[in-house]
């Protein structure tokens, strides 16, 4: 820390700062852990897809071929495979009970609101994301979902119709589909999901934790 803060004063402060942050007592149980239950699952999320991304290939012809390899040949890819499944169901389920942790406890009132608003920004991003990943594997269950959650955008009004050209990459199902499922699931939507995470956290630090009901 010393050969550090002789280099960029101040960061010592800083660290300090963050280790040494009090936890009031009310949060000690587990209702108050569901955020940050969520967040490691979003990290093993990051983790485990980088390593299927090595082997995955996002094309129609090639994308099963490869998810059956990683699950059968790459050494250690079905337990990677299956960490990423099974965070996933967690990490969806673990959103939905914080923010009813949220609502329940209240804190969601002054001055909380705008991080409530974050929240359900991240809520929408988690669903995306499990949504995106669900066609990746490319199988007959996955294809088909994919088609009806295009065909229920499709019942928008106004943006329907031009929404499921966009995901579907025109008026049937094209190519381009699992290409642009691909880029949302591993480019897009994480980033936005970290930027919304740091304004998320930011604010929690800046407004500290609520206080018991
Ligand atoms: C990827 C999703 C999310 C992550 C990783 C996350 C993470 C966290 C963490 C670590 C905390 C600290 C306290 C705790 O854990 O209970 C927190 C607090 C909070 N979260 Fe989330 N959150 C997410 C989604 C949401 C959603 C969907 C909502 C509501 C719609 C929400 C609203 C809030 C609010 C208002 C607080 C402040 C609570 C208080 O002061 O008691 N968050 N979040
Ligand atoms: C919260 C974040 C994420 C969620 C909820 C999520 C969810 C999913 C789901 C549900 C699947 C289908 C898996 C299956 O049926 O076996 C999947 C596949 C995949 N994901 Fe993610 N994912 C997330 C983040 C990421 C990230 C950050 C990457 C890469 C940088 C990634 C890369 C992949 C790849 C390559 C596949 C296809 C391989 C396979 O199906 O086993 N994921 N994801």
């Amino acid at each position: 820390m010393n050969w550090l803060e002789e280099r960029m004063p101040g960061i010592g402060r800083i660290a300090k700062d963050i280790a040494e942050h009090p936890v009031p007592s009310h949060t000690l149980n587990i209702f108050y852990c569901l955020g940050g239950l969520t967040l490691l699952c979003f990290i093993i999320q990051c983790l485990t897809g980088v390593f299927l991304a090595f082997y995955y290939k996002p094309t129609p012809e090639a994308a099963f071929a490869s998810v059956q390899m990683i699950t059968n040949e790459v050494r250690f890819g079905s337990v990677i495979r299956s960490m990423h499944h099974w965070s996933c169901q967690l990490m969806i389920l673990l959103v939905f009970l914080h923010m009813l942790r949220v609502y329940y406890t209240g804190a969601f009132k002054k001055p909380r609101e705008l991080n409530w608003v974050a929240g359900c920004f991240l809520l929408v991003l988690s669903l995306g994301l499990a949504f995106t990943g669900y066609l990746l594997p490319y199988e007959q269950l996955s294809y088909w979902a994919s088609v009806i959650g295009a065909e229920t955008a499709n019942t928008l009004p106004v943006i329907g119709p031009t929404l499921k050209i966009m995901m579907q990459g025109g008026i049937k199902v094209t190519a381009e589909m699992l290409s642009r499922f691909y880029v949302l699931h591993v480019m897009i939507l994480p980033a936005i999901t970290i930027g919304f995470l740091v304004a998320h956290f930011i604010m929690i630090r800046v407004q500290g934790i609520s206080d018991p009901m």
